[in-house]
């Protein structure tokens, strides 16, 4: 399965194209299966995403938004992708979207993975997937150099604790597997720098070194990379 990348001059011309793309495949899921399963994800990229999509007439209560990872903190907490999509994307319109959270009452999130990868076990085949890319080649919290990184990209589980050797945070991430449970892949990109990390992550297969490649050399779901290069 070829990887299609569509690039865009600027933010606000990708989320047009984006949002509309979206609409559609939400909309087509509801009417064919009663309900759409969205996975999203945290960081900066895709806050204007979020906001445009917010105010789409959609019938909402229809869809259900899940993150592909999460940082192990509050949900009050600014580093919080659930803080993030409270705020940016369940507004408006979208608020009447479910949202199934990756965090739990436990303070270790490895005591949290038996019940975290049981919530996103009981969910379907996910109808869109939109994953990001750090300039190190992670996406999701599947991390290079991360201990728990090859047992990310192979357990049948659907979620894992992730201690990331150079970030502070610990997480929680969907597993490979969970995340190609799905009908269509995006990567959202944002700028020059990440185009250079996509070239290097198209040209070579090893994915220790860069886990995105996972999900940009497979043959099981459709990608579609859209880049805006400012
Ligand atoms: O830490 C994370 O980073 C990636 C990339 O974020 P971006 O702002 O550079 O697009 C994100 O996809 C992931 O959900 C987040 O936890």
């Amino acid at each position: 399965m070829t990887v299609s990348i569509q690039r865009f001059a600027n933010d606000k011309d990708l989320v047009a194209y984006f949002n509309r793309k979206l609409r559609l495949q939400l909309e087509q899921a509801i009417a064919e299966r009663g309900h759409a399963y969205l996975v999203v994800s945290g960081g900066r990229t895709p806050i204007p995403l979020f906001k445009t999509l917010a105010k789409q007439q959609l019938a909402w209560p229809q869809v259900t938004i899940v993150l592909a990872d999460e940082r192990w903190v509050p949900p009050s907490d600014a580093a919080s992708n659930e803080k993030l999509v409270r705020e940016h994307l369940l507004q408006e319109q979208a608020a009447a979207a479910k949202f199934v959270s990756l965090l739990s009452a436990e303070e270790d999130p490895y005591e949290a993975e038996e019940e975290i990868s049981e919530r996103l076990a009981q969910l379907p085949t996910f109808d869109a997937v939109i994953l990001g890319m750090g300039e190190d080649g992670h996406t999701a919290s599947l991390f290079p150099g991360a201990e728990e990184l090859q047992c990310g990209l192979t357990t049948d589980a659907a979620a894992l604790a992730v201690t990331p050797k150079d970030a502070p945070l610990a997480r929680m991430s969907m597993s490979k597997k969970r995340l190609l449970d799905s009908r269509q892949i995006y990567f959202h990109l944002s700028g020059g720098a990440k185009a250079a990390v996509l070239d290097e992550a198209l040209a070579e297969q090893d994915v220790a070194s860069m886990p995105v490649r996972a999900f940009l050399h497979q043959q099981q779901v459709p990608v579609e990379v859209l880049l805006a290069s400012a």
